[in-house]
């Protein structure tokens, strides 16, 4: 488990008194950003650490069983690593279990912020709802913080022209592949990360090998062929990557590919680290071998001059 994840009942005295915000915090998106600036500037006032805790699985996965769950945007590593990134000294899981789920919002808030985090302050948006059935409102938490000396602050919801900045709102996008308006709401650009596998040994032969990843633990993007970056031992590539079937070669099966323009190597193995930046095109079905091959030579040009600009957060 990284430094930054810190399970509840293992809480050093450091991190008591903290400033704590409390959510899903899925994607890490710049409404996230502004809630945990305005965290971490209540920890500097109250001199205590910026902490957030979150829950593993989100609560839907427990209240609605019987609907499928969509992958995260973030599994949790992911979501912890960027919070830190942000100046917050640690990420609680709490272990979303029926008994946790079945607090009220006054238990939750006895038990969890004041007995274990013995919080100083606390940080949250405006629809934040807590305890069972979501009954607490931030109303509530207003009261329960004022009988505690807790400081509450309420950070409004960050909009853009689409509307609220929100989780959803971006796994709609991603499912979409609209990869280019879901990373301007996000942190960072939207990440796959995977292990390499090995597939059917034909990219090399089309000129063009691809990692397939295996493992992915958050949303994939929709169909589609993508430009993006890989880090890989410090440097940096360009990437042009399939999401989807290979209809060329009558193969149904759903992989992510990448292909690392540049690099020569063996990735077998490997956990890669990939981001997706935009959709260059749909994942087509080719008459020849030579058309996929050219229209990749297309593609690759294409990818490697994509410029990522991202909006001032
Ligand atoms: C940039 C890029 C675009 C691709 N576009 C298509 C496509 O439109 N249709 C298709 O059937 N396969 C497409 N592919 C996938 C290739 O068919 C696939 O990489 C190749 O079959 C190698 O598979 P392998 O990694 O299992 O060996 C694309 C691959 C890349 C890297
Ligand atoms: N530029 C590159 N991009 C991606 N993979 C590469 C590259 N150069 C070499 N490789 C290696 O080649 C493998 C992909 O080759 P490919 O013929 O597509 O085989 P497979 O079908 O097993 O994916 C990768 O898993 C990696 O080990």
């Amino acid at each position: 488990m990284p430094p930054t994840l810190i399970e509840l009942h293992e809480i050093p005295p450091e991190l008591l008194g903290c400033a704590v915000a409390i959510g899903n915090f899925d994607g890490v998106h710049r409404g996230h950003t502004v809630l945990i600036r305005q965290l971490i500037e209540l920890a500097r006032r109250h001199s205590g650490p910026a902490i957030v805790v979150t829950f593993d699985p989100p609560p839907s996965a427990i209240l609605l069983p019987d609907r499928p769950a969509s992958p995260p945007l973030t599994p949790l590593s992911r979501r912890a690593e960027l919070l830190q990134e942000l100046g917050v000294a640690a990420v609680v899981p709490l272990k979303t279990t029926p008994q946790l789920l079945s607090l009220s919002a006054e238990e939750f808030f006895e038990q969890t912020i004041r007995s274990k985090l013995k919080a100083s302050a606390m940080a949250e948006g405006p629809n934040f709802r807590f305890g069972h059935n979501r009954k607490g409102d931030t109303n509530l938490l207003q009261e329960l913080c004022q009988a505690s000396q807790i400081e509450l602050c309420i950070v409004a919801a960050t909009s853009d022209s689409g509307g609220m900045v929100s989780s959803t709102r971006i796994r709609e996008l991603i499912a979409a592949g609209e990869l280019s308006a879901a990373n301007q709401m996000l942190t960072q650009p939207y990440q796959l990360q995977g292990v390499v596998q090995p597939g059917a040994q034909r990219g090399r032969e089309l000129g063009f090998p691809t990692a397939n990843l295996a493992e992915i633990k958050s949303l994939l993007p929709g169909h589609g062929v993508y430009a993006g970056r890989v880090q890989l031992h410090s440097k940096e590539f360009r990437a042009a990557i399939n999401i989807g079937p290979n209809p060329t070669f009558a193969e149904d099966r759903v992989k992510v590919e990448v292909h690392l323009i540049g690099f020569s190597g063996e990735l077998y193995g490997q956990e890669l680290r990939c981001q997706v930046l935009t959709k260059v095109r749909d994942v087509q079905r080719f008459d020849s071998f030579d058309a996929l091959k050219q229209q990749i030579a297309i593609d690759v040009t294409r990818c490697e001059s994509f410029e990522h600009s991202t909006t001032s957060q």
